[in-house]
């Protein structure tokens, strides 16, 4: 670490979430400043170096993470190039924050599941950022007074304004519905047992082929029945929308009405467009904390093993999705090393 105790951190991907995660430690989080980017992309890498002092561009992962300056990894590449990426943090000893997904399946998955626990010891928070937004927060901690009784179905809506290009139907599983397969176990404290997933007639909208939206139900071993609706092709904005139902009563997040406007004979307010928007706290709560615990030799938040677990429901899910039938999720015994997570805050 640098003098001052400066946090310096190699950012691995500089895409869309990458560039944003270089902004944030750069401008908003303390403790910390990006000394390295790295791209395939050597000109995407050069292009965001250049505007930092004291940064250096690569375009292999390997050679950042072996620079004398480089205390910890931060990885925005595409899931599949994360195992690599991590396996390579591990080869020196790097703290990692790694993106969601952990990696793209449970196979490997699980092969970084046992790299870590061959280290003997955790370095990797997972990205599953909306453990730190303050809606779901507080959904978790009024769930934890055990003020409603116990929750008997969750019910969740995420909705995008338009899929990227290139995407497929599997991706509305293994890179949207992967958030409420974190949510679902982290709010309930529970695994995903099982998964469904319906079909309804594709929107218009949709590009030829994708089956969008998608109809996801989860089984829980505490007996919890989730439903997510993904539609991401909606037309008309971004929401993330989740409703517990317990035994005592009902508490839900995500409806946005941080102001409502009267006028003309209308009520309303504004849909936000884009994730980067309505998690930019979440996000820069989730850097900060990990930049703290990394400085003091710590890591909290979700594990390699929150990573494997809905790294396995997403394979259930994917199988679920083209076969039509209901798919248990198989998973193998939780090592000694998870057992407590620790949670933000
Ligand atoms: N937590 C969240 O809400 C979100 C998380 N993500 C995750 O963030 C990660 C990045 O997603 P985006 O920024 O949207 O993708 P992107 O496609 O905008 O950027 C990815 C970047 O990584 C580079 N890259 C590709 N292979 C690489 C390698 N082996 N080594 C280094 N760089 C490489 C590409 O050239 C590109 O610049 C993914 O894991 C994605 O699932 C994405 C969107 C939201
Ligand atoms: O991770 C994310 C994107 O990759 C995904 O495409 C969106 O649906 C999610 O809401 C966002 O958080």
């Amino acid at each position: 670490m640098a003098r001052q105790g400066t946090l310096q951190v190699a950012v691995v991907g500089t895409g869309k979430m990458g560039a944003d995660h270089v902004r944030r430690i750069q401008e908003v989080v303390s403790g910390a400043r990006v000394t390295a980017v790295v791209d395939v992309d050597a000109e995407r890498a050069k292009d965001v170096a250049a505007r930092i002092d004291g940064c250096t561009a690569y375009s292999d992962p390997a050679a950042a993470m072996s620079a004398a300056d480089v205390d910890a990894v931060l990885i925005a590449s595409p899931g599949p190039a994360h195992e690599a990426a991590l396996l390579t943090a591990f080869e020196h000893d790097l703290p990692v924050l790694c993106e969601k997904p952990l990696t793209p399946d449970a196979a490997s998955a699980l092969r970084v599941l046992e790299a870590e626990q061959k280290l003997g010891r955790r370095l990797v928070q997972v990205g599953f950022m909306r453990r730190y937004d303050a809606e779901y927060l507080k959904l978790k901690s009024l769930l934890n007074t055990g003020q409603l009784g116990r929750p008997l179905m969750l019910h969740n809506r995420h909705r995008n304004l338009a899929s990227p290009p290139g995407w497929r139907s599997e991706m509305l599983i293994n890179d949207s519905v992967v958030h409420e397969m974190d949510v679902t176990r982290w709010l309930l404290g529970q695994e995903i047992t099982a998964v469904t997933v319906l079909r309804p007639t594709p929107s218009a909208n949709a590009p030829d082929e994708m089956q969008d939206p998608q109809f996801v139900v989860f089984e829980t071993d505490g007996g919890v029945i989730v439903d997510v609706e993904i539609f991401v092709n909606c037309g008309f904005g971004y929401q993330v929308q989740a409703e517990v139902v317990c035994e005592r009563g009902t508490a839900r997040i995500g409806d946005g009405h941080a102001m409502v406007t009267n006028m003309a004979g209308r009520w309303g307010g504004t849909i936000i467009q884009d994730y980067i928007e309505r998690f930019a706290d979440a996000y820069d709560r989730e850097v900060q904390a990990w930049v703290d615990a990394t400085r003091r030799g710590e890591v909290v938040g979700p594990s390699v093993w929150d990573g494997y677990a809905v790294a396995a429901v997403c394979e259930a899910g994917v199988k679920a999705l083209e076969q039509g039938t209901r798919v248990p999720v198989e998973l193998v015994d939780r090592p000694a090393l998870y057992e407590v997570t620790r949670q933000p805050g």
